[in-house]
């Protein structure tokens, strides 16, 4: 496992034993069962791509652990970049959106829950909570926080279960089972799940899971550098019945266009458009030749 990631899923540890100091699961559990109900994240890409469009699925993220802070007065290169998730959330809906993806994880991306809360409630788009998801606690706090999705990182259950903190409740050595619990939860409340992979060990994985939405990353944790090849060489191990979604490294037209021509319409883009002063308006551009 990356040192980044391992450092990301130490934290999540140490802040899923405080939240439930706070609040237990019984309580959150309940919270999740009697909010809003969830809207279709995987109907709504499959929408879009049976009109024959991109499903693009538009991100929010503040800063990164790759590119540090990418919009708001915090940003070096982009201070006069508002960062507010309600305009955000409108303008990816105006420009076609099929869902959002809203990271809430604090301490590396300067997300928040309540971004996920106030870019939901300005929109009709379904939402995935983009965090490091580790336990059943997690999905319960997505739940209830109105998110319609959530994400399982197959490499943050391969690892070597060496956390250098408390380990989590039922932490689980065994990566397929730890999924496959966490995967019946998100059914259970409604959600979609998004797994995610950046190897083909990772991606045998994560085939045994029974959700179709399959996100492929292009991003080396360990460098940080995006290719789009990571996309091109899984392709040929994933059944027809799974939808691919390419996450991260998507900047230009031609990207896209390379996607499409490889028959993968679901896109996950999150710096290319908050680097830009209307993000919905660079979602646009970006697809406008593919749709
Ligand atoms: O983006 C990072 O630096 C990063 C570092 C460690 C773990 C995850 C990370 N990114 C999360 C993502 O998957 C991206 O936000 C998403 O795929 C969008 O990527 P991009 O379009 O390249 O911003």
């Amino acid at each position: 496992m990356s040192d980044i990631l391992k450092k990301i899923l130490v934290t999540k540890v140490a802040e899923v034993v405080a939240a439930k100091t706070k609040t237990p699961l019984t309580e959150i559990m309940a919270a999740a069962k009697s909010t809003t109900p969830a809207r279709n994240f995987f109907a709504a890409i499959q929408n879009k791509i049976t009109a024959g469009q991109s499903a693009v699925i538009a991100e929010i993220k503040q800063a990164s652990p790759s590119k540090g802070v990418l919009r708001g007065p915090e940003s070096a290169h982009a201070p006069h970049l508002s960062f507010n998730p309600a305009e955000i959330a409108t303008t990816y809906e105006k420009h076609g959106a099929a869902c959002l993806s809203i990271l809430t994880d604090r301490q590396y991306f300067m997300g928040d829950s309540e971004y996920l809360q106030q870019a939901r409630a300005a929109c009709q788009l379904p939402v995935l909570r983009k965090d490091f998801i580790l336990e059943e606690y997690q999905i319960a706090e997505a739940r209830a926080m109105g998110a319609d999705c959530i994400l399982l990182i197959v490499a943050a259950f391969t690892m070597d279960n060496d956390f250098g903190a408390e380990k989590l409740d039922n932490f689980d050595p065994n990566a397929l089972e730890q999924m496959s619990k966490l995967e019946a939860l998100a059914h259970e409340l409604g959600m979609s799940i998004l797994v995610e992979v950046h190897n083909a060990k990772e991606l045998s994985l994560a085939l045994q899971l029974k959700t179709p939405l399959v996100g492929i990353n292009n991003r080396n944790l360990r460098t940080f550098e995006t290719h789009l090849d990571t996309t091109l060489q899984l392709l040929e191990q994933i059944p027809n019945d799974r939808v691919i979604v390419t996450e991260s490294g998507i900047h230009t037209p031609r990207d896209v266009a390379l996607m499409r021509q490889h028959n993968v319409n679901a896109f996950l883009v999150g710096e290319a458009f908050m680097r830009a002063d209307d993000p919905g308006v660079e979602l646009a551009r970006l697809f406008s030749s593919s749709n």
